[in-house]
Order: C-alpha cells, then structure tokens, then sequence
C-alpha cells in the first residue's frame, strides 16, 4: 500500500512494546507487538506471508491487513442536510482479514466509510471497556475528581447498568473512586444514587443539527467525556458538532465536557483503530467562546498512562467547565 496515514502511527505510539522504536524486518519484539518484517507475535517466524502464528496473527510481511485510513475532505450530504467527513479506508490487498471479514467484498480496493458508520460496525464498547477501564487511572481519576460526574459507553452498556444486569460492566472501581473523594457515602451508593438519576438512555449522533432528534429537549447541564473528538474527522467538524452540542443546552445552562489533548488515533485491540482530532487547549477555548459559551474553567492534565495501558496516542487530558452566556450576541439571535 502505498500511502502509510495517520492511523498506522499508531504502531509507532506503541513503542514500549518493542525493542526498537519500530520493528525492522528480523527484529523480534519483545512483547505481543506486531512487527513490520517477518515477525510474527510472541517471536514466531512466518515462513511465507500469510502463514499463521501461534497465536493466530498473521505475518504482517507483505500486508496483511492494512486498515489505511486516510483523512479526506470527503462529503456526503444526510437527510437533514448536515454535512460530514468520510474517511477512506482501503481494507485489505488480499481478502484475508479474518477479524473483519470486510474486506472479502471490497479486497485491494478503497472505499469510503463514514467516520460515524465505522463506530456503528466496529466500535464494540466491551473491548473499549477492556482497553480503557479495566484500570482506575490516573486520567480517569482527573476526569472524576473534576467532575464527580459518572459518564457514558455504548447506550445498550449503560441499559445493561441501569437495570442491574448480571452481566453488565462493572463500574466499582471508579464509584468507589469517586466515593473516597467525597466520604459522605459509599461506592455502592453513589452508584445507586446514579442509577436512580438516570431517565433513560437515547440515541445521540453529533452530525445533527439536534443530535438527540426526533427528541426536541434541551438541558441545564450536558456533560460529554472523550466524545467529540472522537466523533469528529476533521478540526471544522470538531467546530460544528460543538456547535450541534450547544444546540441542547439551555439559556444559561452549563457544559462539563472532558476529553483527549493532541490525540490523532486510538485502537481497542490490534484489530480495530479509530481516527480522532487532535486537540490543543487553545484551539478547544476558540471552539467554545466561538460559539458564545463562557469558559468557567479549562484545567489539563498531562498524560499519565503509558501506550501500553492505553493504546492511544494522546498527551494529555482535559476538563472543561463552560456557561452558556445568554448575554452573548450569538445566543441572543436564536
Ligand atoms: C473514545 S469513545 C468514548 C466513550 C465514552 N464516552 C468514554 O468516556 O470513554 C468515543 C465515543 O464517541 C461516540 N461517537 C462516535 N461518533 C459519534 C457521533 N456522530 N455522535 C455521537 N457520538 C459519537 C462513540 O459511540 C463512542 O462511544
């Protein structure tokens, strides 16, 4: 494949798990990382490409599974006329990416997803989960003690948690967290104290101009962790799905938002990498006052994790407080 874009950095954002910084043709990692020559994982050799290790990676040698994503200024128009970016992903040369199973239909071709079409096909909020929450971090424990706050995963993983299933992902670490900065109760009940808040949970999609539609509601308070710009595929659009936020907030009302600084790219596992828009604090404070918002407060965090424990390329985080300022000239005209 030709074009190498951002996305594949993500091999160089794991360089702890090599010896080198990148891997060489004959190098042997020394962890589960998959090389560029031919290596395979756990140190097994391909003897042909393709051929499968040991632990069922594939030799990179020669492609594999490429899942090329390039930033394009692609368009395409939905039904409310709301604009969004696709990204071009060129699947694999060869039909061989097991995992997927997509590139059978469309081998050594490019074709174009919408950024919110990968989440809906490949973002599995149990992998994410595994990835990102299997551990009480100390970004996490920003984002709590900032916030005391609890957040979201995939709508039907929250269902899960609400009803109390057996099965549903298991939040303790982080109530208990956040109940030891309060001491007033325990994990348990601050988790019953949410459960009890909750109303219900409904599909939300940034590219609308009312993202909770057919719902028209708007609130006093939204909060929003590590969502937009991961939703976003490009800075423009990062700027109008902030603005799509905004729509749901009421006169006066606040937003608690916490997410990613410098991000480009972050991976569930080996097989499932998602784009995002890398974020500065100024460029963030611009997005927010532009759209009449009043920054309360912005304080970050540098990153505390290393790649290994997150496989995402982040340098830090944020947490952002901001009042929707009715005073403002932008907010009285609507
Ligand atoms: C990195 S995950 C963050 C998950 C969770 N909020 C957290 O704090 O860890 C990015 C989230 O953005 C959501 N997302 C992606 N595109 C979206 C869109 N167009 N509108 C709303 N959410 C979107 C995905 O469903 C996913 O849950």
């Amino acid at each position: 494949m030709a074009q190498v874009c951002d996305i594949l950095t993500m091999e160089d954002s794991q360089q702890d798990r090599c010896e080198r910084d990148r891997c060489e043709k004959g190098d042997r990692c020394e962890n589960r990382d998959r090389c560029e020559g031919d290596m395979c994982e756990k140190g097994d050799r391909c003897i042909e490409k393709g051929d499968m290790c040991e632990n069922r990676d594939k030799c990179v040698k020669e492609d594999m599974y490429e899942v090329d994503m390039c930033e394009k200024e692609d368009r395409y128009e939905r039904e409310d006329r709301s604009e969004r970016d696709t990204y071009e992903v060129n699947w694999c040369e060869k039909d061989r990416c097991e995992k997927t199973d997509r590139c059978k239909e469309s081998a050594g071709s490019v074709v174009r997803v919408c950024l919110q079409e990968l989440y809906v096909s490949e973002f599995d909020p149990r992998a994410y989960f595994r990835t990102y929450y299997s551990t009480l971090d100390e970004e996490v424990k920003f984002f709590l003690r900032s916030s005391l706050h609890a957040f979201t995963s995939g709508r039907r993983e929250v269902e899960a948690w609400m009803q109390g299933e057996d099965d549903a992902l298991d939040w303790t670490l982080f109530f208990n967290y956040l109940a030891s900065l309060t001491h007033d109760r325990s994990g348990i009940e601050v988790e019953e104290r949410l459960r009890d808040a909750f109303r219900g949970v409904v599909p939300c999609d940034l590219a609308l101009h009312n993202p909770l539609h057919p719902l028209q509601e708007r609130f006093d308070v939204i909060t929003s962790t590590l969502c937009l710009e991961f939703a976003a595929a490009s800075p423009s659009q990062y700027s109008t799905y902030f603005s799509h936020l905004v729509n749901l907030l009421l006169p006066d009302g606040v937003l608690v938002m916490m997410g990613a600084l410098g991000n480009t790219t972050y991976a569930l596992d080996s097989w499932h990498h998602f784009p995002s828009v890398s974020l500065t604090e100024e460029y963030l404070r611009g997005v927010v006052t532009s759209q009449g918002l009043q920054v309360k407060s912005l304080i970050t965090l540098d990153r505390q994790t290393k790649p290994s424990q997150k496989p995402a390329d982040h340098t830090g985080v944020f947490f952002l407080l901001a009042h929707r300022d009715n005073s403002s000239s932008k907010n009285r005209q609507e």
